[in-house]
């Protein structure tokens, strides 16, 4: 699925799709700004969703906001990658501006629950690099959940309930991350994407590379 970039030495290598996933209120939002700011070459896929629009947020920026039969309609033309409905809304991540960024050489970063990392794992193992980001603990997200102000508190009583049931899934993921302090917590994600950035197998450009050093050596 995906075609090769160049990485910051040169050589090319492909493209990756770095997932985060974490109960609602652990972090995910705020890890991800923050790598999109601070990490070049990495480009946040925008999901479509049916659920409210929040105070701040911005259509086509945060989200693409759509009714549900604009979403339906997604999902029978093919246009998503993957899809899940969470907490009674649809969510689904467009398959057009991945593939771009993918063959442009970009990585690409998402934002999405288990259920769409398992779909995107089933498409494209090799190239999904996927890390669940946890809580410290059930008081500090409940706090958060409060403190982003941005929910009903009958809507955070319903993300608190559920949040058992997607830490369920902290096992299918390649890295855990525990989001107690968030410079800690963006470093650690941080090195986990440089260094999946550099592993052998995406690095498709190394063979001429290496075979490129060896005649300098000879001649
Ligand atoms: N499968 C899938 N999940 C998504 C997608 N976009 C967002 N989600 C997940 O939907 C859940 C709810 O997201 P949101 O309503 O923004 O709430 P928040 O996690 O509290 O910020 C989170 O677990 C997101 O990771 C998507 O395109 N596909
Ligand atoms: N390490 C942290 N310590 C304290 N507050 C945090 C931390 N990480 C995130 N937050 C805050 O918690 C709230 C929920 O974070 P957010 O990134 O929106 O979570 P998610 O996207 O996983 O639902 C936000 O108000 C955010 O500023």
């Amino acid at each position: 699925m995906t075609t090769g970039g160049h990485g910051t030495d040169g050589v090319e290598r492909r493209g990756l799709m770095f997932v985060l996933s974490s109960p609602s209120g652990a972090g995910k939002t705020t890890l991800s700004r923050l790598l999109i700011e601070r990490m070049p070459g990495l480009k946040m896929s925008v999901s479509a969703t049916t659920r409210e629009m929040r105070p701040g947020e911005v259509n086509g920026k945060d989200y693409l906001f759509v009714d549900k039969p604009t979403f339906e309609a997604m999902v029978k033309g093919g246009e998503l990658l993957e899809w899940a409905t969470v907490f009674d809304n649809s969510y689904g991540t467009p398959r057009g501006p991945v593939e771009a960024a993918l063959s442009a050489g970009q990585d690409v970063l998402f934002d999405i629950d288990w259920q769409g990392t398992q779909q995107l794992r089933e498409k494209a193992r090799a190239d999904v690099v996927s890390v669940f980001i946890l809580p410290p603990s059930a008081a500090d997200l409940e706090k958060r959940l409060h403190s982003r102000a941005q929910d009903s508190d009958a809507v955070i009583r319903k993300r608190m309930s559920r949040a058992s049931h997607e830490m369920s899934h902290w096992a299918e993921y390649d890295y855990i991350v525990i989001n107690h302090d968030v410079d800690q917590a963006f470093a650690e994600v941080q090195s986990i994407l440089k260094a999946e950035r550099l592993k052998r197998e995406r690095r498709i450009g190394l063979v001429g590379f290496v075979r490129t050093l060896q005649g300098q050596l000879q001649g």
